[in-house]
């Protein structure tokens, strides 16, 4: 049998994702990047009133219909209104001096810009247009009561500006995934080496909109790693392990795991990061996935890119939707699938980074992606699409990606 494929092993852990339920309600200031969980009706119209686009005159445009600048019509200018002032009415035969954003006079239907005037009082039009020129009517973008933004709606800027603008100040999102993140190693523990996972996953995690919990580092021994895993559980909506999954004496992620029914473990057909495993623990009556990556640095940033984005994306009740990427160069595959730092040329194509070492922490921290390069067991030439996991998740889920 071969090793299960990067595909295979996604679609596994996808499989064991259940949405979670919770929402919360927050102010819309801090609502950038959330995801609604409720449409939004408009409580305002937007415009909120009918008003001016140009600075000008508002006028009846039956009163200029045969204005030109050969015969030109000549009105007197009955008040000048800017944005914020009270409705002023048109009187018959008379034209208002109008600002943007200004409400329009009752009785007005035309506004005529200054360009087409002396700007005088009274004014003199020399050219005119049909009734509705240079207003913007009141609902003609978003009509009081009608959904504004629906559900699952992913919250931009724009989107902020458009639930201000009919009138919400706050919004019911649905919450982060809270995700522990537990590593593992008495090396860690003991500080002989910085415990550098964690806060690689949990930044990695915070920027795919996630609340990471950092639970390590814990020892290898058995007993404390498996209290720490249950308390990770008990409040999380994910657990993410890193280390203690290769062949090693102390390998105490697959030594407490292994013989649980609900986990698999067993290398995965990538390089790096080929020893994987996932599985669920019951906490509380809940089932709560957990994904084990392997320790070393560059194998637990690129299998979190391939294997817990996805999983975060899903536990927000979205779809996850693969990146891909053209190479500029011809890339030498293999039997398995290998991921390569990379950086984007000037035409806009990915460029694997010289000197790939297979571990380095240095090119992982130079690059803005890794490519996945597909087990086709020999060169994929330059100009070939393939996967592409962005190095800054916070912008995972803009479209340049
Ligand atoms: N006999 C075999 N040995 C190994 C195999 C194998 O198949 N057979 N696989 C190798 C591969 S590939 C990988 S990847 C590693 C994965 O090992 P573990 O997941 O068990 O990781 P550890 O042994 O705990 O640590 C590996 C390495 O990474 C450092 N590390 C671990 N955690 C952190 C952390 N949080 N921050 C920074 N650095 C960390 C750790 O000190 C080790 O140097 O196994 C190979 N061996
Ligand atoms: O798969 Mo491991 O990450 O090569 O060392």
């Amino acid at each position: 049998m071969p090793d299960p494929s990067v595909e295979d092993h996604r679609a596994r852990i996808l499989a064991g994702i259940v949405p979670t339920a919770a929402t919360e309600r927050i102010a819309v200031v801090d609502a950038l990047g959330r995801v609604l969980a409720e449409d939004v009706a408009a409580a305002l119209s937007v415009p909120p009133f009918d008003h001016a686009a140009m600075d000008g005159f508002a006028v009846r445009a039956a009163d200029v219909a045969t204005a030109s600048d050969a015969a030109p019509v000549v009105l007197p200018v009955a008040a000048a209104v800017a944005a914020g002032d009270e409705l002023v009415d048109l009187p018959d035969g008379a034209a208002i001096r109008i600002m943007t954003g200004a409400p329009v006079p009752p009785g007005a239907d035309l506004v005529v810009p200054f360009e087409w005037t002396d700007a005088g009082d009274p004014v003199t039009i020399g050219r005119s247009a049909p009734p509705g020129r240079h207003i913007r009517r009141a609902g003609e973008d978003v009509a009081a009561g009608e959904v504004a933004l629906g559900a699952g709606t992913r919250l931009g800027p724009g989107s902020l500006g458009l639930l201000t603008s009919v009138g919400a100040s706050e919004v019911v999102v649905r919450a982060r995934p809270r995700v522990a993140i537990l590593s593992t190693g008495a090396e860690l523990v003991d500080g002989h080496v910085p415990d550098s996972n964690s806060i690689t996953l949990a930044s990695a995690a915070r920027g795919a909109g996630a609340d990471p919990v950092v639970r390590g580092p814990v020892s290898d021994d058995p007993a404390a790693f498996r209290a720490r895993l249950l308390a990770a559980a008990a409040d999380s909506d994910l657990v993410v392990t890193t280390g203690g999954v290769s062949a090693g004496d102390h390998d105490v992620v697959k030594a407490v795991l292994r013989h649980e029914d609900d986990f698999w473990f067993g290398p995965v057909a990538m390089k790096p990061g080929r020893p994987q495993g996932c599985g669920h623990l019951e906490a509380d009556g809940r089932r709560v996935p957990v994904v084990t990556l392997p320790g070393t640095p560059i194998a637990a940033l690129a299998s979190f890119l391939l294997y817990v984005v996805p999983a975060i994306t899903a536990l927000t009740g979205r779809e996850w939707r693969r990146r891909s990427a053209e190479l500029a160069t011809d890339v030498t595959g293999t039997d398995r699938t290998v991921l390569l730092p990379a950086r984007r040329d000037d035409t806009g194509r990915w460029q694997p980074l010289p000197g790939h070492a297979g571990h380095s922490q240095r090119l992982l921290a130079q690059a803005d992606a890794l490519l996945v390069v597909p087990p086709r067991g020999r060169v994929v030439p330059a100009g070939t699409h393939v996967e592409v996991l962005t190095l800054h998740p916070e912008l995972h889920h803009e479209e340049v990606w």
